[in-house]
């Protein structure tokens, strides 16, 4: 039985007099940081000089490195990139891990792989949001919130659960449902979607139709706007009412073509591809590959994401969105190096 939580099961007032240290200015550090100041958390920011540093700065922030952000902290959220949280984790943040405090996570890979071993006397929480770091801190200022899972991996106070469901507060999760899980499960559903749908599985869906349109003589820009612009608006059509809202917005035609040729596209053999990623995620191969890719420097992730960024669809994309003046500001660029 699903357990939800929502603002009325959550009390700002658990962080009340608290330091949160936010360790990692990116994609979920500045919006959760900023999500939590606004929400009359007292937030500072761990980080090693750079440009994060400066950005987190310009933004009004206290910010130290993080040895010293640990120290002044009572609750420690460590936004680094997982293949780097296990070493600063060793470095710069154990040794100076105040007893009877709290570490967060957004995502539970280090803790479920082995790769971070908390002493016992701290709290050891997970707040996972469903979005990207951008959307959290956007739809936040809206006035809504992203949903997202929380997992309590060390109870070493009695109340990390009411902590957790605190912070998550103060990210606006709890407006739109948090829902209780465990690293485990979180980890492992997270990797599956990313790998799978959301990043994986939509990119190749995407770029395929892109590639057998042009490739049967179609014009490019035709083949983007099909493709991957009209993706997003028939998304949100899903994202507020289900398939079925998208469904009664399209034509019938398209529905019926929706229903027969849907399932040749996305069938049996893709399918069976999302078992075999998924019980590579379950047995611990992703990880080690994505551990020993880092080790090694990450010679196939720039080749592959060098490779991506030159891909016809991206060209024509970029000049077709220029004239998209709504678009202004729209587009992250990553605040990391
Ligand atoms: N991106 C997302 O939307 C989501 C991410 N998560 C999880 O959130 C966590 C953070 O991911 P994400 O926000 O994408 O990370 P980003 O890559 O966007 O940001 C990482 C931040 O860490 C800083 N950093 C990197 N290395 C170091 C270091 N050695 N010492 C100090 N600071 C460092 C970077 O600063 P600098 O400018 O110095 O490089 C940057 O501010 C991960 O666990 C991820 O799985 C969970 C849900 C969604
Ligand atoms: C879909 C990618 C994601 O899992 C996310 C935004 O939730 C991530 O880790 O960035």
């Amino acid at each position: 039985m699903v357990k939800m939580y929502y603002d009325q099961d959550a009390q700002l007032d658990v962080l009340k007099g608290k330091t949160v240290a936010v360790i990692g200015y990116g994609s979920q550090g500045h919006a959760q940081a900023q999500n939590l100041r606004d929400s009359g958390v007292h937030v500072i920011i761990g980080l090693r000089p750079g440009r994060s540093w400066e950005q987190a700065e310009q933004d009004g922030f206290e910010v130290f490195e993080v040895d010293e952000a640990v120290r002044r902290a009572d609750v420690v959220q460590l936004l680094l990139p997982d293949e780097v949280q296990a070493k600063v984790y060793q470095e710069q943040v154990a040794p100076h891990l105040k007893s009877g405090s709290a570490l967060f996570f957004s995502h539970g890979f280090n803790i479920h792989f082995g790769q971070i071993q908390p002493a016992s006397d701290v709290d050891v929480v997970l707040i996972a949001p469903k979005g990207p770091g951008h959307l959290v801190r956007r739809v936040y200022v809206e006035g809504f919130g992203v949903p997202a899972l929380i997992a309590v991996h060390q109870n070493a106070s009695g109340q990390a659960k009411e902590l957790g469901l605190a912070y998550a507060k103060g990210i606006g999760a709890t407006r739109a449902g948090v829902i209780e899980t465990t690293f485990k499960e979180e980890t492992e559903t997270d990797l599956f979607g990313e790998q799978a749908v959301l990043c994986g599985g939509v990119s190749e869906l995407v770029k395929a139709g892109f590639e057998t349109l042009v490739e049967a003589g179609y014009q490019p820009e035709i083949a983007y706007f099909e493709c991957l612009h009209e993706l997003k608006l028939i998304v949100d059509l899903m994202y507020e009412g289900g398939l079925a809202n998208m469904r009664y917005s399209v034509s019938d035609t398209a529905e019926y073509g929706d229903y027969s040729s849907g399932k040749r596209v996305v069938g049996e053999a893709s399918r069976q591809a999302m078992k075999e990623v998924l019980k590579e995620i379950q047995d611990g191969t992703f990880a080690r590959n994505w551990i020993d890719e880092n080790r090694q420097g990450r010679p196939n992730f720039q080749r592959l994401r060098e490779e991506e960024r030159n891909h016809q669809l991206e060209r024509v994309g970029a000049e077709l969105r220029r004239m998209m003046a709504w678009l202004d500001g729209k587009k992250k660029e990553p605040v990391q190096s």
